[in-house]
């Protein structure tokens, strides 16, 4: 396991008085790729800021490789920050872009050259030296931003929605060129971004966060395949969510019926909340799944079909292979496996009224 690199212990900040980011603890690793999702307003580039050095906490602190940076300048500190924004200089070429920070620091002309030719082969860019930006497309403009970055060495860089003013199908590529680059520098890249799938295709790590805390870490398997709480199911793909009811092990109450599930140690009448997720609803004929239901929408989608049905007042997000008209009567079954089970937050546990145990 690659040791730590960052540790941020504890960390608050506040704007006036709306606290941002509320006593967060995270490590990140070498060689991470490590990304910050969630919400717009989350805090996420905040958090980011403050490991960059560009925001100081109001408390906790930032440690790097066993030092304390908490209060050291963003240029003092081995770690870059590439912006969504390319914010390339127009009236310099893409090499004098690349040079700008090498000269500040005096390096030598042959030191400078050599970094600009390794950095713009890596970022797939060869021979774009005597280009001006306004002729670069945005994809190839933050493949610039990112030369420009590493040509400084950094240990890590960070990335805030890097890809966010590029096209679909230009970010897809972007996505995998990220990878490459990161495996070929050898270094940690701590990325944000709102884009779940996105997240989801590059991350080793996921930190899901909302409203200033982390609602979950995990790779990208944990955080699809067992949210730990119904707001990190439902930021993460699509999902079917039901506040329910733990009737006994290996029993919940969702909308009203008894399904059978694996999840134990909640203990009995307990409230809950399920998650299935729409591939896992499995359609039948009527009256042989465990409640019935009606098709009332249909998309093809290429790889499936996407439903809607209607059954006890709910609408059943349903993605399967084969296709239900709308219209038909259906009934609906789920895999006692794929009925995820969990503690529903603090709050509303402690609001729910609990029925005799
Ligand atoms: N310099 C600042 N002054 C005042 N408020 C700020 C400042 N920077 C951020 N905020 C506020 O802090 C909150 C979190 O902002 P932040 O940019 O960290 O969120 P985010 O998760 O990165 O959102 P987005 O995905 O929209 O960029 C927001 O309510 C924002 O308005």
């Amino acid at each position: 396991m690659p040791k730590k690199l960052i540790d941020i212990q504890g960390v608050s900040k506040s704007f006036g008085d709306n606290l941002v980011i509320d006593d967060l603890t995270l490590y990140i690793r070498e060689n991470e790729f490590l990304t910050l999702l969630g919400p717009s307003g989350c805090g996420k580039t905040t958090l980011l800021r403050m490991l960059g050095g560009f925001e100081t906490p109001d408390q906790g602190k930032v440690i790097f490789e066993g030092k304390n940076i908490t209060d050291i300048a963003p240029n003092k500190r081995q770690i870059n920050t590439v912006f969504q924004k390319y914010a390339l200089f127009t009236h310099m070429t893409i090499a004098e872009n690349i040079a700008f920070g090498m000269k500040i620091k005096k390096h030598t002309k042959s030191y400078i050259e050599e970094k600009i030719r390794y950095a713009l082969k890596l970022v797939n860019l060869e021979g774009f030296e005597e280009r001006m930006p306004d002729s670069l497309s945005g994809g190839q403009q933050q493949r610039v931003a990112i030369a420009r970055a590493i040509v400084n060495e950094p240990k890590v860089l960070l990335l805030d929605e890097p890809l966010g003013a590029l096209d679909l199908k230009l970010r897809q590529d972007m996505q995998y060129e990220l990878i490459r680059m990161k495996n070929e520098l050898g270094i940690t890249f701590v990325y944000v971004t709102h884009d779940q799938e996105e997240a989801l295709t590059m991350s080793d790590t996921i930190v899901v966060m909302n409203q200033g805390y982390i609602q979950q870490i995990g790779t990208p398997e944990d955080i699809y395949n067992e949210p730990q709480n119904a707001f990190v199911a439902d930021f993460i793909g699509e999902s079917n969510i039901f506040s329910a009811l733990m009737v006994e092990d290996k029993l919940v109450k969702i909308l009203g019926v008894d399904f059978p599930c694996v999840d134990v140690g909640f203990g009995k009448n307990k409230p809950v909340d399920a998650v299935i997720r729409p591939e896992d609803v499995e359609l039948e004929k009527p009256g042989s799944g465990i409640i019935d239901g009606i098709v009332t929408h249909l998309i093809f989608k290429g790889v499936h079909y996407e439903m809607e049905v209607e059954a006890h007042n709910y609408t059943w997000l349903v993605h399967s292979t084969e296709m239900f008209p709308v219209g038909t009567m259906v009934g609906i079954h789920v895999d006692p496996f794929n009925i995820q089970i969990m503690k529903k937050p603090v709050s509303e546990d402690e609001e729910a009224i609990e029925v005799e145990e």
